[in-house]
């Protein structure tokens, strides 16, 4: 078998397209959705990402601002400044770029800012009604995979779905999105024994481990599997690699997507969806 690619950033595209004329509505009844990202320090790739999310937003019509602060920024001034976001009308999303520098405790930064405005879906409000069910906003990542999967008509009811990685913005919400979807959840991880028994009965496997050519060769890949790569690895020559060998999971998989081009974009593109679904939240039009 060779499979379909499912390519996130055409997809992203669509939606992107959609989600520009629902902005222009809203822009003429006089709301603006507004994100705010805040970067701490100068990482090279924190500032890719947040660039990425800059021009989705100028894309889609989110009124977007970037507040970059130094890596010496204290946690209390950071703290001080999410209450100020909290408070600030104009803004309806507030996004702080993980990782945060270490002298900075990454959860009391999530847990301070509002819920409401919590367009990662990260705060452990949000997570718990997204396990009890509710409708909130879901962690970017997750989302846009279960989007990938379902833009393809793939039914996930009754599906074994096997997560390798259990990270708190990938592996376990994936697992939760995928479990309200009916399918049967998997999490492996790295004390995980004999992963491959797991890996050869998995009729969706998702990938986020952070590893280049985690999964190698296609050698557990069942025959007709779905493949969700979630890895965002830059190797030496500069080039974005996933934790999949592409080519030999493609011979096996029935869909599979690449990076980049496959979850990334789709990420961006369900923080614009939070970021305008709480613009309409606020604003008592949903
Ligand atoms: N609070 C917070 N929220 C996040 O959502 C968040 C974060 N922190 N920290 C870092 C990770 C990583 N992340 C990516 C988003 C888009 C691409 C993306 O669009 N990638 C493109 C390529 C980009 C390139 O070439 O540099 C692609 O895969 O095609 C990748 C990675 C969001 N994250």
């Amino acid at each position: 078998m060779s499979a379909e690619v499912i390519y996130g950033n055409e997809l992203a595209q669509s939606l992107r397209d959609e989600m520009k004329k629902e902005v222009t509505e809203l822009r003429n009844k006089g709301i603006i959705p507004g994100l705010t990202v805040v970067l701490i320090g100068d990482d090279p790739a924190s500032k890719s990402y947040v660039k990425g999310k800059q021009k989705a937003s100028d894309y889609v019509g989110v009124d977007s601002e970037l507040i970059e602060l130094p890596d010496t920024t204290t946690q209390a001034q950071l703290l001080s400044l999410i209450n100020e976001l909290n408070e600030k009308e104009s803004v309806h999303g507030i996004l702080v770029q993980l990782p945060l520098p270490s002298h900075i405790e990454e959860q009391v930064v999530i847990e301070a800012i509002s819920p409401e405005k919590d367009v990662d879906g990260f705060h452990p409000i949000n997570i718990g009604r997204m396990m009890t069910g509710k409708d909130t906003f879901f962690p970017c990542t997750p989302y846009g995979i279960i989007q990938m999967m379902k833009s393809k008509n793939i039914s996930l009811e009754g599906k074994h779905a096997v997560i390798i990685g259990r990270s708190n913005i990938v592996g376990k919400p994936v697992g939760q999105l995928l479990l309200n979807e009916n399918a049967t959840v998997t999490y492996c991880h790295s004390r995980t024994k004999e992963m491959e028994k797991y890996i050869e009965s998995a009729d969706i496997l998702i990938v986020a481990v952070g590893k280049a050519n985690f999964i190698n060769g296609g050698d557990h890949i069942k025959e007709g599997a779905i493949v969700i790569d979630v890895g965002v690895n830059r190797i030496e020559d500069g080039s974005l690699t996933g934790d999949v060998d592409f080519d030999s999971a493609k011979e096996k998989a029935s869909y599979i997507t690449p990076v980049p081009k496959g979850v990334g974009p789709m990420t961006i593109t369900m923080l614009m969806h939070n970021t305008i679904k709480s613009a309409k939240k606020i604003n008592g039009l949903a």
